[in-house]
């Protein structure tokens, strides 16, 4: 046994190249965790010892979001510093016992990816006519071209504004980026610009714009606005969650014209504002139209087609997204009357029916269920990773580091699963990557220079902090913004060059909708996908979707922490650091994963984070939609693996993977039509 032992020692030492260097990385450490490292090398098996998984019944009920936010959010503003300084002392009184991670062992095998080759359906996005080829008011073609400085029209808005223009309903698909706004926009603005009698604001509405998100509402009228340059007799105004009701209501009572709203806040004016009407109401458009019923907001939008139509029984319908779902059609039955179908076709059919520029055709809104290809723009590259849970946390940050402070100018999205998972990654992101380390960077090095920027955006943050980041983000070059699906659809936030999704989406339409944040009108983009290796049939899926994803080695990504000496060992001199040496990346891996495990453990506070994202993580986990359950199961999680990547030392006890019951914020109601739909893959706007 003793034999045994010691030459698993042996090889441990002779694995990492040198007695020299092992010793090193000893010395790095505490003599705490050096004693914590030497239990591990005197396993029988020279691994730690596996732990169990809790098997899933034995979780208890989730906390709620709502709980977490009053009982500690994770944001800066709201970190009680003094408590935050004084459980940090506390805990560094009584240092709790380090180890160090062994993070490359015990690890499952990384799968080969096999994926047939699929042809991705690409749209053409640019026509060569102009938009004074339309029968448009000349102030608003001069606004188009001088205000929004747009000179050709889209395929999209080719199709679209003449279609509109007559008068009918429509439904109308075309990729991520291809300007819907201004392809219902222009049209709408045309019509109320030119109505015979002059549109007073004390009118009220004329359009009703219904969005899923605030901050798409907030976009989408600013795009009105400027449409509207020439005609301000005409008034635009946002009703949306997280705004004060009672000015709202004053707004609503001078008049708002078109009227841009989240379906909840609608719904919240129509049953206690008594000033609110749709008498004059000639426009309904419903941008995004797939997830405004996905959101459980189809009870919301029932409420608003009645209070419509028992003022006002005609109108015209425009429903609008980048992917047509089943859902789609189902709120087309509803709400659209004997619509055109535009969709623009894919290059490959275009060349069988050279004629059409379009696939345009009075058609039923049930054939758009067909459309479960869905269209990519075409200069996004798509890449996927496969990482073991355990090395999930480091190789996010490896990333970042390598796009953002050593590539440089890169304005990256990383989308995660829930609101918890964001403020935890904030701010431990934020204290080990960006400013944190700074006195740890050699003098001399101009990496240390760089600044890396995080931001962050999901359904629990206050209105006001939400559209300061929005509006921080959309400005900034470059920067990184952590983020759940609420700014997945239809933001339109320019230079962004990566999109990185931690957490897989719950559907193929949301990875769409997700990278769609990139790569928009034509510009370059990409997008990166991180799985665990029993997730690599997800890339199947996208596959049978026509979404073709090529994959990044992690190895790769990892050798990129080669260029910051913040997680360099101490080596003897005649030892030079060479290029890609594995055995360097992984101690500067191991490194950096104890610094982010010395800050989680830093204080009581931070540990308690830990464990709710991890908590929200499993929950989101649980709650992936059936069909995805052979993928994404929570059994094949392993908690402890899972928890180093939260920076959490050892799986946590008590645990939860049900979604929560008793949040207020949270609990918008679901029809039965979604019940099995994700927890926190989506968030609610509710007012
Ligand atoms: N004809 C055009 N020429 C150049 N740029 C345009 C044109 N039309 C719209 N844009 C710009 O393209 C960007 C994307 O437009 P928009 O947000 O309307 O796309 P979308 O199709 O609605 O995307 P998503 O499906 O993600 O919501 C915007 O910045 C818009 O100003």
């Amino acid at each position: 046994m003793f034999l045994f032992t010691m030459s698993k020692i042996w090889y441990h030492l002779l694995n990492s190249h040198s007695l020299m260097h092992s010793c090193y990385l000893v010395c790095l450490l505490t003599s705490k965790q050096s004693n914590a490292l030497k239990r591990k090398l005197q396993s029988p098996h020279g691994n730690p010892p596996l732990k169990r998984k809790p098997p899933v019944n034995a979780f208890k009920k989730c906390a709620t979001e709502t709980n977490i936010r009053e009982k500690g959010s994770l944001s800066q503003k709201s970190l009680p510093k003094k408590q935050l300084t004084d459980n940090r002392n506390e805990s560094q009184k009584s240092k709790p016992f380090i180890k160090t991670s062994s993070l490359f062992r015990n690890n499952p095998d990384i799968p080969k990816i096999h994926r047939k080759a699929v042809q991705q359906i690409q749209e053409s996005i640019f026509t060569a006519d102009s938009f004074s080829q339309l029968d448009l008011h000349p102030h608003l073609i001069s606004t188009i071209t001088t205000v929004l400085k747009i000179c050709s029209m889209t395929n999209v808005q080719k199709e679209t504004i003449p279609v509109l223009l007559q008068g009918k309903d429509a439904l109308v698909r075309s990729q991520t980026g291809s300007g819907k706004t201004l392809a219902y926009g222009i049209p709408l603005v045309q019509s109320l610009q030119g109505m015979k009698t002059k549109i007073k604001r004390s009118d009220g509405p004329y359009a009703l714009i219904l969005v899923p998100t605030r901050e798409l509402a907030i976009q989408s009228f600013d795009t009105i606005q400027k449409l509207l340059k020439p005609f301000t007799w005409i008034v635009p105004g946002v009703l949306m969650g997280g705004e004060k009701r009672k000015s709202e209501k004053a707004r609503l009572r001078k008049g708002i014209n078109i009227l841009i709203s989240t379906p909840g806040r609608l719904v919240d004016h129509i049953k206690s504002t008594e000033c609110i009407h749709f008498r004059r109401t000639q426009w309904l458009i419903i941008d995004e139209a797939d997830r405004i019923l996905d959101l459980g907001f189809e009870k919301d939008v029932t409420v608003i087609l009645n209070a419509l139509n028992a003022e006002k029984e005609t109108r015209q319908n425009v429903l609008l997204s980048a992917t047509l779902t089943e859902g789609v059609t189902r709120l087309a039955d509803i709400s659209l009357n004997d619509p055109i179908r535009i969709s623009i076709a894919d290059e490959n059919q275009k060349s069988l029916k050279p004629a059409l520029q379009a696939d345009k055709e009075a058609s039923s809104p049930s054939s758009c269920m067909d459309q479960e290809n869905f269209a990519v723009p075409e200069k996004l590259k798509q890449y996927v990773m496969m990482v073991p849970g355990k090395l999930r946390l480091v190789t996010l940050a490896a990333f970042i580091l390598e796009k953002c402070k050593f590539e440089k100018r890169h304005k990256m999205i990383i989308f995660f699963s829930s609101c918890e998972q964001v403020e935890f990654h904030y701010d431990l992101l934020l204290n080990v990557l960006s400013g944190g380390l700074e006195s740890e960077q050699p003098k001399h090095s101009s990496v240390s220079s760089v600044h890396l920027e995080f931001l962050r955006l999901h359904g629990n943050m206050e209105q006001e902090e939400r559209t300061e980041v929005f509006q921080e983000f959309l400005k900034s070059k470059t920067g990184i913004l952590l983020c759940t699906d609420v700014a997945a659809r239809g933001l339109d936030l320019p230079q962004v060059t990566w999109i990185v999704q931690y957490n897989a989406p719950a559907s193929p339409a949301e990875y769409i909708h997700r990278i769609g944040r990139t790569a928009r009108i034509g510009c370059h983009g990409n997008s990166l996908l991180v799985l665990a290796p029993s997730e690599a049939e997800y890339v199947s899926l996208l596959a049978s979707h026509k979404i073709n994803v090529s994959e990044i080695k992690m190895e790769k990504v990892l050798s990129s922490l080669m260029k910051d000496d913040r997680f360099k060992l101490p080596r003897p001199r005649s030892k030079k650091s060479c290029g890609t040496d594995p055995q360097e990346v992984r101690e500067r891996a191991t490194v950096l994963q104890t610094k982010f495990e010395n800050y989680v453990h830093s204080s009581e506070v931070t540990v308690r984070w830990a464990k709710k994202a991890l908590q929200s993580f499993l929950c989101a986990y649980a709650a992936y939609p059936r069909n995805l359950k052979h993928i994404f199961h929570i059994k094949s999680i392993h908690l402890g693996h899972m928890a180093k990547s939260f920076g959490l030392r050892d799986a946590p006890q008590n645990l939860t993977a049900l979604p929560t019951t008793g949040s207020k914020k949270k609990t918008e109601p679901r029809p039965k039509s979604l019940l099995g739909a994700p927890f926190l893959h989506q968030e609610s706007e509710i007012p």
